[in-house]
């Protein structure tokens, strides 16, 4: 079959019969110099017709697939983990159907994958098609272009790529068994979120796409493979080595497909869930995640049924870069959850409610990630209101509009990344990420919220939102007509018309109204705080751990972090302060890691090991990250700081170690 391949000096030459040794093309556009600049043949029905060029898809800036030709809407993984070498190894079947005329070529993302072969399959009939795959010329990766027969509209087809991963894949995180907490077996996981699926598999790395999935995991024995998917079993032992299978039913984005692999363990703690890790820690986060039902059933009483069938935790090694990760079936959480008096489960109510709000509805590219992030932090603090009370559910609000606020004057105010719809043309989205659209998402909606008349008029559209975009994806502008459609009738129309929708969307810093909230439990917070500011240095013996003991360990949280924002304190009184309340000695991360932060900022040197230790021990991001910060900007910790950075990075994953590096001028 021909088809006509265009190289950078303009010559085309012709795909024909003898370009083929067994099955595979001879030719590929290493040389051609245009391949990363999607200048890439189409494909030619009739003779002379005028080939479509690829422009790239306008729907999504970051991806270099084209689902306006073909969608794919099954994958099929037949892949081996080979643990010497650190790549998974096999073949991905894609099941695609034509979008576009039909007489397009598939076009996929990939990122350092070795691209082996690819065919056409007609039940066991496998026939080689040619393939081109561009250069790896930033962060989207190389763009694969199967070159695919004639076919009409509407027509499906399945394409198989043999390929493999690279041992430095963007999205794999590769464990020694030294670096694990049992220390027996290797272990691996995988982080996707946003565009790091393309260096797992071959694909349509795009929000935009939704697919479901099936597969065959084959590891060694003793082994336990886990994926964002329902668990079908496992084969029997073949000459050291076991496969697991797993079907994901519910269409879904490529970021949420993901796996693990380790010396894993697991414990009921509900009907639908089970918590896995490895052994040395299943029990603790048994207890730790003990209110999963109750989080689950109180979602489902505001937003509907659970869909997903299982809801299963994952606590991971602490290099794992986020606090969670909501690969459905499968949540993945941070070992830092484990405070040991459930304190931190609101991460397990955030991973929850993207079981409607971003899995269900997604957003259709990462311009409009405040769809997923929003909403889940509205739909999470729901959840807490409905299981703790509403002065619960502001509280946390306060909290998240104090880090926005912290996000926002680090980036600066006028920052095109404090806009809650940013532009993403030609930016990486992991140097977008940050708490502007979770928490200027959360306030857009919280704000509705209130124009409308409170939640017992908002919690209806909320869920009618859902009902209609689920399955499916949106853009912001979709909300905002959906918004509009819901209380045209119900609210009057001058109060609509006072939104603001432009200035919420595209302009950078804080939201354009302000925001008030119930600060019932911020009180006690704010007064401890300003007897601390108001008394004397050389005299700090009124305060005592009765101060605290009534304090929520949220309560503490939020002392500690109402302190950061006050002129830093001297050594003298930080000593004061950990004598009467002992934060050196928390096990709640989050109470440490402020407590880290204000003695770096107050220059207690005494205080740098520790802080270089915590920073280097959990490299959950929001943590890591503005601890390295602080240690850089002293001159007394700045040589440590990096020198901590370059003997750790090769253990850290790969957004951890990318945007360390950025953040002490080292990338
Ligand atoms: C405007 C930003 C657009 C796109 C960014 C999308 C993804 C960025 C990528 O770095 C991955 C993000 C993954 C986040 C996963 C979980 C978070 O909700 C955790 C938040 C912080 C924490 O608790 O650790
Ligand atoms: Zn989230």
């Amino acid at each position: 079959m021909a088809a006509e391949g265009g190289s950078s000096s303009g010559e085309a030459f012709i795909l024909t019969d003898e370009h083929f040794t067994e099955g595979v093309a001879e030719w590929t556009n290493e040389d051609d110099d245009d391949a990363h600049d999607g200048i890439m043949p189409g494909k030619e029905g009739e003779e002379g017709e005028e080939k479509k060029m690829d422009v790239g898809f306008s729907g999504d800036p970051s991806t270099h697939s084209r689902p306006d030709f073909w969608k794919v809407t099954d994958l099929a993984f037949d892949l081996t983990a080979d643990f010497d070498v650190k790549v998974l190894r096999g073949f991905v079947d894609l099941s695609v159907e034509a979008v576009g005329s039909g007489d397009e070529n598939l076009i996929l993302d990939t990122r350092d994958l070795v691209i082996e072969s690819a065919a056409l399959i007609r039940g066991k009939a496998e026939t080689p098609v040619p393939f081109i795959l561009g250069k790896n010329a930033d962060f989207r990766g190389s763009r694969l272009e199967i070159v695919l027969p004639p076919t009409k509209t509407d027509c499906k087809l399945v394409v198989r790529v043999h390929y493999s991963t690279s041992p430095h894949s963007s999205g794999l995180v590769w464990l020694r068994p030294e670096q694990t907490t049992s220390r027996t077996l290797p272990y691996l996981y995988s982080h996707s979120e946003a565009i790091h699926s393309r260096s797992i598999f071959p694909c349509q790395d795009t929000p935009a796409v939704k697919s479901t999935y099936s597969a065959k995991i084959t590891v060694p024995s003793g082994l336990t493979v886990l994926m964002s998917a329902i668990g079908k079993g496992k084969e029997a032992e073949d000459a050291g080595n076991v496969a697991f299978r797993f079907e994901q039913s519910v269409p879904i984005p490529s970021y949420l497909v993901a796996i693990a692999i380790g010396n894993l363990e697991s414990r009921k703690i509900g009907p639908r869930s089970h918590v896995w890790s490895e052994p040395e820690l299943v029990d603790k986060a048994a207890y730790e995640f003990a209110e999963t039902e109750e989080m689950l059933a109180a979602a489902e009483s505001m937003v509907g049924s659970y869909v997903w069938g299982i809801y299963d935790i994952l606590v991971l090694p602490p290099s794992f870069p986020f606090g969670g990760m909501e690969n459905p079936c499968l949540t993945f959480l941070t070992p830092t959850l484990l405070a040991g008096d459930r304190s931190l489960a609101n991460v397990v109510a955030h991973e929850i409610a993207h079981s409607w709000t971003g899995n269900l509805v997604t957003n259709r590219n990462w311009e409009h990630f405040w769809l997923n992030e929003g909403f889940t932090t509205f739909l999470e603090r729901k959840i807490k209101g409905k299981m703790m009370g509403e002065e619960h559910r502001q509280f946390s609000a306060i909290e998240g509009l104090e880090s926005l606020t912290d996000e926002v004057n680090r980036r600066g105010l006028s920052d095109p990344l404090t806009k809650l719809v940013p532009d993403l043309s030609g930016l990486d989205p992991d140097d977008a990420f940050g708490s502007v659209p979770y928490e200027k998402g959360h306030s857009l909606l919280f704000y509705l919220e209130q124009l409308v008349g409170g939640a017992e008029k908002f919690n209806p559209c909320l869920k009618a939102w859902i009902d209609k975009y689920k399955y499916q994806t949106a853009d912001s502008q979709d909300f905002k007509g959906f918004f509009e459609e819901y209380f045209h009738k119900s609210v009057d129309a001058k109060v609509l018309a006072s939104i603001d929708w432009k200035a919420w969307f595209d302009s950078p810093g804080m939201p354009p109204v302000e925001l008030k909230y119930d600060d019932t439990l911020t009180k006690a917070c704010t007064a401890l705080k300003d007897k601390w500011c108001s008394t004397s240095d050389k005299d700090c013996s009124c305060f005592t751990g009765k101060d605290v003991v009534d304090f929520s360990a949220a309560q503490k949280i939020n002392f500690l972090a109402q302190l950061l924002h006050e002129e830093p304190f001297c050594v003298e009184k930080l000593h004061a302060i950990d004598r009467a309340y002992d934060f050196s000695g928390s096990l709640n991360a989050e109470i440490k890691f402020r407590w880290l932060r204000l003695c770096i900022r107050g220059k207690w040197e005494d205080m740098i090991p520790q802080a270089v230790a915590f920073a280097v021990e959990y490299q959950r991001m929001k943590f890591c990250r503005p601890i390295f910060r602080d240690l850089y900007a002293w001159n007394r910790s700045k040589d440590l700081a990096v020198e901590a950075y370059k003997l750790h990075k090769d253990t850290m994953a790969y957004v951890t170690a990318t945007q360390l590096a950025k953040d002490l001028n080292l990338a």
